[in-house]
Protein backbone atom coordinates (compact mmCIF):
# COMPACT_ATOMS: atom_id res chain seq x y z
CA UNK A 1 0.00 0.00 0.00
CA UNK A 2 1.35 3.81 -0.59
CA UNK A 3 2.00 4.56 2.87
CA UNK A 4 1.81 8.65 1.57
CA UNK A 5 -1.90 7.88 0.83
CA UNK A 6 -4.34 11.02 1.78
CA UNK A 7 -6.17 9.26 4.78
CA UNK A 8 -9.54 10.86 4.42
CA UNK A 9 -10.83 10.37 0.62
CA UNK A 10 -9.99 12.88 -1.96
CA UNK A 11 -11.75 15.35 -3.47
CA UNK A 12 -11.86 14.63 -7.53
CA UNK A 13 -11.53 17.69 -9.59
CA UNK A 14 -14.52 18.76 -11.40
CA UNK A 15 -12.22 20.07 -14.09
CA UNK A 16 -12.04 17.37 -16.84
CA UNK A 17 -8.89 18.68 -17.87
CA UNK A 18 -5.84 16.21 -16.52
CA UNK A 19 -2.44 17.74 -17.06
CA UNK A 20 -0.07 15.54 -19.03
CA UNK A 21 3.36 16.13 -16.72
CA UNK A 22 6.18 15.85 -20.07
CA UNK A 23 8.86 17.21 -17.92
CA UNK A 24 12.93 15.85 -18.06
CA UNK A 25 13.50 16.54 -14.26
CA UNK A 26 11.48 15.98 -11.01
CA UNK A 27 12.37 19.12 -9.80
CA UNK A 28 11.47 21.38 -12.82
CA UNK A 29 7.74 19.20 -12.08
CA UNK A 30 7.23 19.62 -9.05
CA UNK A 31 8.04 23.45 -9.36
CA UNK A 32 5.11 23.22 -11.99
CA UNK A 33 3.02 20.87 -9.85
CA UNK A 34 3.58 23.53 -6.88
CA UNK A 35 1.57 26.28 -8.50
CA UNK A 36 -1.16 23.80 -8.77
CA UNK A 37 -4.26 22.29 -6.51
CA UNK A 38 -5.85 19.32 -6.90
CA UNK A 39 -9.25 20.74 -7.24
CA UNK A 40 -8.10 22.38 -10.98
CA UNK A 41 -6.74 19.50 -12.94
CA UNK A 42 -5.81 15.75 -12.48
CA UNK A 43 -2.18 14.79 -13.04
CA UNK A 44 -0.79 12.72 -15.88
CA UNK A 45 2.54 10.94 -15.21
CA UNK A 46 3.87 9.54 -18.41
CA UNK A 47 6.93 7.50 -19.19
CA UNK A 48 9.47 9.90 -19.22
CA UNK A 49 9.32 10.96 -15.86
CA UNK A 50 8.63 7.72 -14.25
CA UNK A 51 11.59 6.37 -15.92
CA UNK A 52 13.48 9.15 -14.05
CA UNK A 53 11.67 9.36 -10.89
CA UNK A 54 9.52 6.02 -10.67
CA UNK A 55 7.20 5.36 -7.78
CA UNK A 56 8.02 7.75 -5.53
CA UNK A 57 6.58 10.81 -7.34
CA UNK A 58 3.46 9.47 -7.85
CA UNK A 59 3.77 9.13 -3.71
CA UNK A 60 4.49 12.91 -3.93
CA UNK A 61 1.35 13.92 -5.76
CA UNK A 62 -0.83 11.38 -4.16
CA UNK A 63 -0.06 13.17 -1.22
CA UNK A 64 -0.78 16.41 -1.95
CA UNK A 65 -4.00 15.25 -2.91
CA UNK A 66 -4.16 14.83 -7.10
CA UNK A 67 -5.76 11.93 -8.85
CA UNK A 68 -2.72 10.20 -11.09
CA UNK A 69 -3.15 8.96 -13.98
CA UNK A 70 0.04 6.72 -14.51
CA UNK A 71 0.03 6.63 -18.13
CA UNK A 72 2.73 3.76 -19.42
CA UNK A 73 0.52 1.84 -21.35
CA UNK A 74 1.38 -1.59 -20.91
CA UNK A 75 1.48 -4.39 -23.72
CA UNK A 76 2.44 -7.29 -22.95
CA UNK A 77 1.51 -11.03 -22.19
CA UNK A 78 -1.38 -11.38 -19.85
CA UNK A 79 0.13 -12.28 -16.64
CA UNK A 80 3.14 -9.49 -17.17
CA UNK A 81 0.60 -6.52 -17.72
CA UNK A 82 -1.89 -7.86 -15.11
CA UNK A 83 0.78 -8.01 -12.35
CA UNK A 84 1.82 -3.99 -13.11
CA UNK A 85 -1.95 -2.95 -12.97
CA UNK A 86 -1.92 -4.65 -9.26
CA UNK A 87 1.13 -2.48 -8.52
CA UNK A 88 -0.05 -0.03 -9.94
CA UNK A 89 -3.57 -0.35 -7.55
CA UNK A 90 -1.03 -0.14 -4.86
CA UNK A 91 0.60 3.07 -5.78
CA UNK A 92 -2.74 4.46 -5.44
CA UNK A 93 -3.40 5.55 -8.96
CA UNK A 94 -6.55 7.26 -10.28
CA UNK A 95 -6.08 5.51 -13.07
CA UNK A 96 -3.84 3.69 -15.47
CA UNK A 97 -4.10 2.52 -18.92
CA UNK A 98 -2.76 -0.77 -21.56
CA UNK A 99 -2.95 -0.44 -25.19
CA UNK A 100 -5.99 -2.37 -26.01
CA UNK A 101 -4.07 -4.13 -29.02
CA UNK A 102 -3.13 -6.23 -26.31
CA UNK A 103 -6.35 -8.28 -26.82
CA UNK A 104 -9.27 -9.67 -24.81
CA UNK A 105 -6.76 -12.04 -22.68
CA UNK A 106 -4.69 -8.84 -21.20
CA UNK A 107 -7.39 -6.82 -20.61
CA UNK A 108 -9.26 -9.07 -18.72
CA UNK A 109 -6.31 -10.39 -16.53
CA UNK A 110 -5.70 -6.81 -15.76
CA UNK A 111 -9.40 -6.28 -14.79
CA UNK A 112 -9.13 -9.54 -12.61
CA UNK A 113 -6.31 -8.40 -10.93
CA UNK A 114 -7.63 -5.49 -9.64
CA UNK A 115 -11.21 -6.73 -8.86
CA UNK A 116 -11.07 -7.64 -5.03
CA UNK A 117 -9.99 -3.91 -4.55
CA UNK A 118 -12.29 -1.57 -2.61
CA UNK A 119 -11.21 1.31 -4.59
CA UNK A 120 -9.64 0.29 -7.70
CA UNK A 121 -7.84 2.26 -10.61
CA UNK A 122 -10.01 3.01 -13.75
CA UNK A 123 -8.38 0.67 -15.88
CA UNK A 124 -8.10 2.03 -19.31
CA UNK A 125 -7.19 0.56 -23.02
CA UNK A 126 -5.30 2.95 -25.81
CA UNK A 127 -7.11 2.40 -28.91
CA UNK A 128 -4.77 4.44 -31.76
CA UNK A 129 -2.60 6.63 -30.48
CA UNK A 130 -3.59 10.05 -31.83
CA UNK A 131 0.13 11.37 -33.20
CA UNK A 132 -1.20 8.20 -36.17
CA UNK A 133 -2.85 9.19 -39.57
CA UNK A 134 -4.66 7.00 -41.54
CA UNK A 135 -1.72 7.22 -44.17
CA UNK A 136 0.77 5.75 -40.99
CA UNK A 137 -1.57 3.38 -39.56
CA UNK A 138 -2.01 1.62 -43.44
CA UNK A 139 2.01 1.43 -42.99
CA UNK A 140 1.62 -1.04 -40.44
CA UNK A 141 -0.99 -2.83 -41.99
CA UNK A 142 -4.30 -1.29 -40.61
CA UNK A 143 -5.97 -0.23 -43.76
CA UNK A 144 -9.37 0.77 -42.16
CA UNK A 145 -8.40 4.36 -41.06
CA UNK A 146 -8.47 5.31 -37.45
CA UNK A 147 -12.36 5.81 -37.29
CA UNK A 148 -12.65 2.01 -37.26
CA UNK A 149 -9.82 0.94 -35.38
CA UNK A 150 -10.19 2.55 -32.91
CA UNK A 151 -13.99 1.99 -32.68
CA UNK A 152 -12.95 -1.92 -32.98
CA UNK A 153 -10.28 -1.94 -30.17
CA UNK A 154 -12.99 0.26 -28.12
CA UNK A 155 -15.56 -2.51 -28.22
CA UNK A 156 -12.96 -5.09 -27.13
CA UNK A 157 -11.58 -3.06 -24.18
CA UNK A 158 -15.33 -2.52 -23.08
CA UNK A 159 -16.29 -6.29 -23.79
CA UNK A 160 -12.84 -7.34 -21.55
CA UNK A 161 -14.52 -5.06 -18.89
CA UNK A 162 -12.10 -2.32 -19.47
CA UNK A 163 -13.77 1.40 -17.54
CA UNK A 164 -12.82 3.18 -20.92
CA UNK A 165 -10.55 4.37 -23.63
CA UNK A 166 -8.03 6.62 -24.77
CA UNK A 167 -9.03 7.85 -28.13
CA UNK A 168 -8.91 11.12 -30.29
CA UNK A 169 -11.67 13.27 -29.93
CA UNK A 170 -12.83 13.15 -33.06
CA UNK A 171 -14.04 9.37 -32.48
CA UNK A 172 -15.73 10.04 -29.14
CA UNK A 173 -19.25 10.98 -30.61
CA UNK A 174 -19.13 7.97 -32.38
CA UNK A 175 -17.96 5.79 -29.23
CA UNK A 176 -20.36 7.41 -27.18
CA UNK A 177 -23.23 6.26 -29.58
CA UNK A 178 -21.88 2.85 -29.79
CA UNK A 179 -20.82 1.82 -25.97
CA UNK A 180 -23.16 4.24 -24.33
CA UNK A 181 -22.57 7.25 -21.23
CA UNK A 182 -20.51 5.52 -18.86
CA UNK A 183 -17.74 3.94 -20.73
CA UNK A 184 -15.30 6.67 -20.12
CA UNK A 185 -13.22 8.59 -23.01
CA UNK A 186 -10.43 9.72 -22.31
CA UNK A 187 -9.10 12.15 -25.25
CA UNK A 188 -5.27 13.55 -25.69
CA UNK A 189 -4.67 15.61 -28.22
CA UNK A 190 -6.71 18.75 -27.44
CA UNK A 191 -4.99 21.90 -28.86
CA UNK A 192 -6.48 25.41 -28.66
CA UNK A 193 -7.82 27.02 -31.45
CA UNK A 194 -5.14 28.14 -34.10
CA UNK A 195 -2.20 26.08 -31.88
CA UNK A 196 0.79 24.19 -33.17
CA UNK A 197 -0.56 20.18 -33.31
CA UNK A 198 3.48 19.14 -32.86
CA UNK A 199 3.48 15.80 -33.24
CA UNK A 200 0.10 15.15 -32.83
CA UNK A 201 -2.01 14.62 -35.82
CA UNK A 202 -6.09 13.72 -34.79
CA UNK A 203 -6.91 16.96 -32.57
CA UNK A 204 -9.45 18.95 -31.11
CA UNK A 205 -10.41 22.33 -29.22
CA UNK A 206 -11.46 21.67 -25.82
CA UNK A 207 -14.77 23.22 -26.22
CA UNK A 208 -15.49 20.42 -29.23
CA UNK A 209 -13.65 18.10 -27.26
CA UNK A 210 -16.17 17.99 -24.60
CA UNK A 211 -19.19 18.78 -27.37
CA UNK A 212 -18.22 15.74 -28.77
CA UNK A 213 -18.20 13.53 -25.38
CA UNK A 214 -14.97 13.37 -23.95
CA UNK A 215 -14.57 12.74 -20.35
CA UNK A 216 -11.29 13.60 -19.85
CA UNK A 217 -9.12 16.21 -21.54
CA UNK A 218 -5.42 14.74 -21.64
CA UNK A 219 -3.49 18.42 -22.49
CA UNK A 220 0.32 18.70 -22.01
CA UNK A 221 2.30 21.09 -24.41
CA UNK A 222 -0.17 23.75 -24.58
CA UNK A 223 -0.24 24.21 -20.61
CA UNK A 224 2.85 22.93 -19.51
CA UNK A 225 5.01 25.19 -22.40
CA UNK A 226 2.93 27.90 -21.91
CA UNK A 227 4.21 31.56 -20.62
CA UNK A 228 1.30 31.50 -17.91
CA UNK A 229 0.80 28.11 -17.74
CA UNK A 230 -2.06 29.16 -15.05
CA UNK A 231 -3.58 31.50 -17.31
CA UNK A 232 -3.56 28.65 -20.39
CA UNK A 233 -5.59 26.74 -17.93
CA UNK A 234 -7.95 29.31 -16.13
CA UNK A 235 -8.75 30.00 -20.81
CA UNK A 236 -9.04 26.68 -21.24
CA UNK A 237 -11.90 26.57 -18.11
CA UNK A 238 -13.83 29.49 -19.33
CA UNK A 239 -14.00 28.14 -23.06
CA UNK A 240 -15.54 25.30 -21.33
CA UNK A 241 -17.62 27.20 -18.98
CA UNK A 242 -15.99 26.22 -15.80
CA UNK A 243 -14.72 29.78 -14.84
O1 LIG B 1 -2.99 8.45 -28.01
C1 LIG B 1 -2.33 9.06 -27.15
C2 LIG B 1 -2.06 8.53 -25.91
C3 LIG B 1 -1.37 9.28 -24.99
N1 LIG B 1 -0.91 10.51 -25.29
C4 LIG B 1 -0.19 11.26 -24.24
O2 LIG B 1 -0.93 12.47 -23.95
C5 LIG B 1 -0.04 13.55 -23.79
C6 LIG B 1 -0.37 14.62 -24.79
O3 LIG B 1 0.54 15.69 -24.66
P1 LIG B 1 0.48 17.00 -25.57
O4 LIG B 1 1.71 17.74 -25.17
O5 LIG B 1 -0.79 17.72 -25.21
O6 LIG B 1 0.50 16.58 -27.01
C7 LIG B 1 1.37 13.00 -23.89
O7 LIG B 1 1.84 12.76 -22.59
C8 LIG B 1 1.22 11.68 -24.63
O8 LIG B 1 2.15 10.72 -24.20
C9 LIG B 1 -1.18 11.04 -26.53
O9 LIG B 1 -0.78 12.19 -26.85
N2 LIG B 1 -1.90 10.30 -27.42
Amino acid sequence: MNPFAPAAPIAHSASPVIVALDFPAEKDLLEFVARLEPGLCRLKIGKEIFTASGRHLVDKLTARGFDVFLDLKYHDIPNTVASACRVAADLGVWMVDMHASGGRRMMEAAREAVASLSQPPLLIGVTVLTSMSDAELAEIGLNDGAAAQVERLARLACDSGLDGVVCSALEAAQLKAALGESFRLVTPGIRLADAVADDQRRVMTPSAALQAGSDYLVIGRPITRAADPLATLAAIHAELGLA
